[in-house]
């Protein structure tokens, strides 16, 4: 199997909210809906997802014959009976990529027909808006032509990244869940512009406004976060009297844990269990 992606039909087994985001992006960034299918487990979303973008919904046993790249992305828990069902009918020279946290790609070697290419990759929802971050990793019968097809399916929304497999629930609580957090944190300093008496409205649009600016602070000024955390912090000002609060209430200890709790529960998710 070549390199590129173009003209390669692909299908995404499972098109909820992450295989939704991708499939939306990859047709904006110019995959024909010809050349993409879905597979759905309820009718009704099979029928909302054609007409939404023009693309194909089979069996998933049509689409692992049918198409050169299959994706899974049905929960860590569902892939066991996916594989099931699916496994006999995938021949090996198809790509595998799964999107699940957690299930190691050696798990899907065990299930598919020897020497079928595996790529496990880590997307997160913001390649909606082409701004994603994927973490990919080779399984053991990936080469370098199926990592690169991996990697131009998934730079059309946003950035992607290799990392050796053993980082891949580090990354998955790092870029995976990290939206979530940041959305969590927005929420709570809205609320907290209330508590100030600011309207709602008022108060969503200065947070979100300053997250966009800081967002791009970060990534655009080469400057470390400490030292734009420090250009904003006034000797004896308003944002000291903050960050003390933030260290009151052990919130960079909080964080330790929370993302040590995502990696912990990613590798539970190893095996497809509960
Ligand atoms: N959401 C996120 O931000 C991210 C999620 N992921 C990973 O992506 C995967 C999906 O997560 P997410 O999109 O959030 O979950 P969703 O529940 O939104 O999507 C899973 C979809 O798979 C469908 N499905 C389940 N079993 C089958 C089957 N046998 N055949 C066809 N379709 C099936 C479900 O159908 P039904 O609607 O009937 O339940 C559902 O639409 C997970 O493995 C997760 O770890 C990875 C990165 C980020
Ligand atoms: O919460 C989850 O398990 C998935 C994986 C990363 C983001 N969402």
């Amino acid at each position: 199997m070549g390199g590129s992606a173009t003209g390669q039909k692909i299908a995404f087994l499972g098109t909820g909210k992450i295989g939704e985001a991708l499939l939306s992006g990859l047709l904006r960034a110019g995959k024909a809906p010809g050349d993409v299918m879905v597979t759905a487990r309820r009718t009704e979303r099979a029928e909302e997802l054609t007409a939404r973008y023009g693309v194909t919904a089979v069996s998933n046993a049509d689409a692992a014959k049918l198409a050169d790249t299959l994706i899974l992305a049905v929960k860590p828990q569902d892939m066991g009976a996916l594989l099931e069902e699916l496994a006999p009918q995938i021949a090996a020279d198809k790509l595998v990529i799964s999107a699940a946290a957690g299930i190691p790609t050696a798990w899907f070697e065990t299930r598919l027909a020897a020497g079928t290419p595996v790529v496990r990759v880590m997307p997160n929802t913001p390649v909606l808006v082409d701004e994603g971050m994927s973490v990919i990793s080779g399984g053991s019968h990936a080469t370098e032509a199926h990592l690169v097809r991996t990697e131009e399916i998934f730079r059309s929304v946003g950035k992607a990244l290799r990392v050796p497999e053993s980082q891949q629930d580090a990354a998955t609580a790092l870029s995976g869940s990290g939206p979530a957090y940041f959305y969590f944190l927005v929420e709570a300093m809205i609320d907290a512009g209330i508590l100030l008496g600011l309207p709602r409205q008022v108060a969503h649009e200065l947070i979100v406004q300053s997250a966009i600016g800081a967002s791009i602070m970060l990534r655009d000024s080469g400057e470390h976060p400490v030292k734009l955390r420090e250009a904003v912090t006034s000797p004896a000002g308003t944002t000291i009297a903050a960050i003390r609060e933030l260290e009151n209430h052990g919130v960079r200890a909080a964080l330790l844990g929370a993302l040590e709790a995502a990696r912990d529960r990613s590798r539970e998710l190893a095996t497809g269990g509960k």
